[in-house]
């Protein structure tokens, strides 16, 4: 079964919303949109599904909607127009309080800058979320301390973050996703900030995490090796657009267009840099 349905969502940001999602809804695209209305179309006519219990990769270049359509998962950001289902419960219906119930028991997040509490312990940033949902205090630490454990940081529960390298504190901000033991685990960027090798064992340790795991990740990079690397499935947006999704394999062998072609032929096993996208054409 699938977890997550994404159904026709699109996003504009501006102050015309709706009459840029009506251009939109017209088939016009980016560019247009945003000459017409001054908004800009971040996602248009978004359709995916994506399994349960996979590491589901969400790639394409710098502004083109990844961000976006991760933060949709957890209500962050409200589509436009469309459904995001998660197990058939439309997360844009959600008043205030059941997006306080997703995210304290359902989705958790990890940041690209850690998002970790300065003033409070490494034990105490792990169990941050289970002490907010209320949990008693020694079993909230205890989990914590387990999943401390778990990305390698027995030790340091006393550790303060400016006292942690930087990969020390994405450990940290793992395991405090882990530990409120959430279904869905939305990972934006999340090992971009980590120098190369220290990157490379993350991502090792996010698949060892995940054979006894299986939680439904959704990682968006926009590096292709680090997608190929820890997706089981890949989806690519170009300006908004969904252009294709496949197994590592697919994207590889049968890329839909000339700009997933491109990614592919950059490769050569050089991290890629992230630049912006050109105009938009539509
Ligand atoms: N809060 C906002 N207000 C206005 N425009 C926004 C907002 N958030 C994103 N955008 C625009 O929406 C588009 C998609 O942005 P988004 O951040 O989702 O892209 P991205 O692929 O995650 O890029 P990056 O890799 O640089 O983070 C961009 O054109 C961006 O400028």
């Amino acid at each position: 079964m699938n977890k997550i349905e994404v159904r026709q969502v699109y996003k504009v940001f501006g102050a015309q919303e709706k009459a840029g999602l009506a251009l939109a809804l017209q088939g016009l695209g980016k560019d247009k949109v945003l000459y017409q209305t001054s908004c800009t179309l971040a996602l248009q006519d978004v359709t995916l599904s994506i399994p349960a219990g996979q590491v589901f990769v969400i790639m394409g270049l710098s502004g083109s909607g990844k961000s976006t359509l991760i933060r949709l998962f957890n209500g962050l950001i409200r589509p436009s127009a469309g459904e995001i289902l998660l197990d058939g419960q439309d997360v844009a219906r959600l008043d205030a309080r059941g997006l306080r119930e997703l995210r304290r028991h359902k989705v958790s997040m990890v940041f690209q800058g850690f998002g970790l509490l300065p003033h409070k312990t490494t034990l105490e940033n792990a169990a941050f979320a289970l002490l907010t949902r209320g949990e008693p205090k020694d079993k909230a630490l205890e989990a914590g301390r387990l999943w401390l454990d778990r990305v390698g940081l027995k030790g340091y529960e006393a550790k303060y973050p400016d006292e942690l390298s930087g990969g020390m504190r994405q450990r940290v901000g793992l395991a405090r996703a882990l530990a409120a033991d959430p279904e869905v685990l939305l990972m934006d960027e999340a090992f971009s900030a980590l120098d190369p090798l220290i990157r490379t064992d993350m991502q090792d340790q996010l698949l060892q995490l995940q054979k006894d795991l299986h939680k439904t990740i959704i990682f968006v990079t926009h590096d292709l090796d680090e997608a190929l690397r820890i997706g089981n499935q890949i989806a690519i947006l170009y300006h908004g657009r969904l252009v294709q999704v496949g197994s590592p394999q697919e994207i590889l062998t049968r890329p839909a267009n000339d700009y997933v072609r491109r990614f592919v032929e950059k490769r050569a096993g050089q991290p890629q840099a992230a630049p912006a996208e050109g105009p938009a054409s539509g």
